[in-house]
């Protein structure tokens, strides 16, 4: 199931500034993994490593059990780069551009498989257009089209979306959806915690070098993910009557609404919070105080991401 085996990874630039500090990954076959962290947190740095682009200091990686520097050639054409932007050929035509990518790794001319990437891309229409008449959108899709031109069965996809428009994020994903679809692993960087959130199965976040997570989304937003039931009140309350002291409530909404937060990671748990809700259902009850609506909601991965980030600096 491994695909990729990364141990006890190091980057020291010759600067002496250290970029990654031991990092471990096995990345599954088939998985779409998604590498968050701040600015300069070492992302880059890390999936160039992968790629071979730039020395590891320290450690190794296996990609389909071949090492990535004894046996580059190998480990190498398993895998395709989408970097952000794309660099010269501004005059090149969109099939010379996807032709010649694959040629760089050796392989055999096939039109077909052109042809199948190109299609799959919704670039086939575009195929004779010069590169520089072509919109931001369809330059993204040149770019995984020159990746995969080689057939690699592992994508790896640097901010794939930085700076684009909604639409065309929406776009993009549907595309990394598709590929993954056909087989392919997907690996993506990105600073934006939505994208995590609609692509992801699993998510790695690193900071300053180091993996400080990684874990399924949704093992992750069901453990950190807190809970807040919020009930609107019939009648305003001035504050929080004495009876209730003991359960953790605050009033919002000017005195028309009580919120109550859990750990939502308790769910399902008998000891825990059902128990508390159904405590505290009782009280309000008891307490005269009823309520005409109500409502949950779970923090958001966005909010899971901050709190880790924070709590680790
Ligand atoms: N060639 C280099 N020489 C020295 N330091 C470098 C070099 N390349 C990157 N760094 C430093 O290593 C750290 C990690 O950079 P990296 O580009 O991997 O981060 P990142 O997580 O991808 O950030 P971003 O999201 O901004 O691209 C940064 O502090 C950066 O300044």
């Amino acid at each position: 199931m491994t695909v990729i085996r990364v141990e006890d990874l190091s980057k020291v630039y010759d600067s002496g500034f250290q970029a990654l500090k031991g990092i471990d990954l096995d990345i599954q076959r088939g998985e779409i993994f998604a590498l968050l962290g701040p600015n300069g947190a070492g992302k880059t740095t890390l999936i160039s490593v992968i790629c071979g682009l730039v020395n590891a200091s320290g450690g190794r990686v296996l990609v389909d059990g071949h090492d990535n520097v004894t046996d580059y050639r190998e480990a190498r054409s398993r895998i395709g780069l989408v970097p952000q932007e794309l660099t010269g050929e501004a005059f090149s035509t969109v099939w010379d551009t996807v032709s010649f990518s694959r040629g760089l790794f050796g392989k055999p001319a096939s039109p077909l498989h052109i042809e199948k990437t190109l299609r799959s891309l919704s670039l086939w229409e575009k195929r004779r257009n010069k590169l520089m008449t072509l919109s931001g959108g369809m330059k993204r899709r040149v770019l995984i089209a020159k990746a995969l031109a080689h057939e690699p069965q592992i994508l790896f996809l640097d901010e794939p979306t930085a700076g684009v428009d909604v639409e065309l994020r929406r776009d993009m994903w549907e595309v990394v959806r598709q590929l993954r679809e056909n087989g392919v692993t997907i690996i993506l960087t990105t600073h934006y915690i939505e994208e995590a959130e609609e692509m992801a199965d699993r998510i790695g976040v690193i900071r300053a070098g180091e993996l400080v997570l990684v874990e399924e989304k949704r093992e992750l937003m069901r453990k950190l993910g807190s809970k807040a039931l919020t009930l609107h009140l019939c009648e305003p309350l001035s504050r929080i009557p004495e009876a209730l002291a003991d359960h953790d409530l605050t009033l919002a909404e000017d005195g028309h609404a009580l919120v109550y937060t859990y750990d939502a990671s308790r769910q399902g748990d008998p000891e825990g919070d059902p128990a508390a809700i159904a405590e505290l259902l009782a009280a309000l009850q008891a307490a005269g105080i009823h309520f005409k609506d109500l409502h949950t909601r779970q923090s958001s991965l966005e909010e899971i991401f901050v709190s880790l980030v924070q709590e680790s600096a």
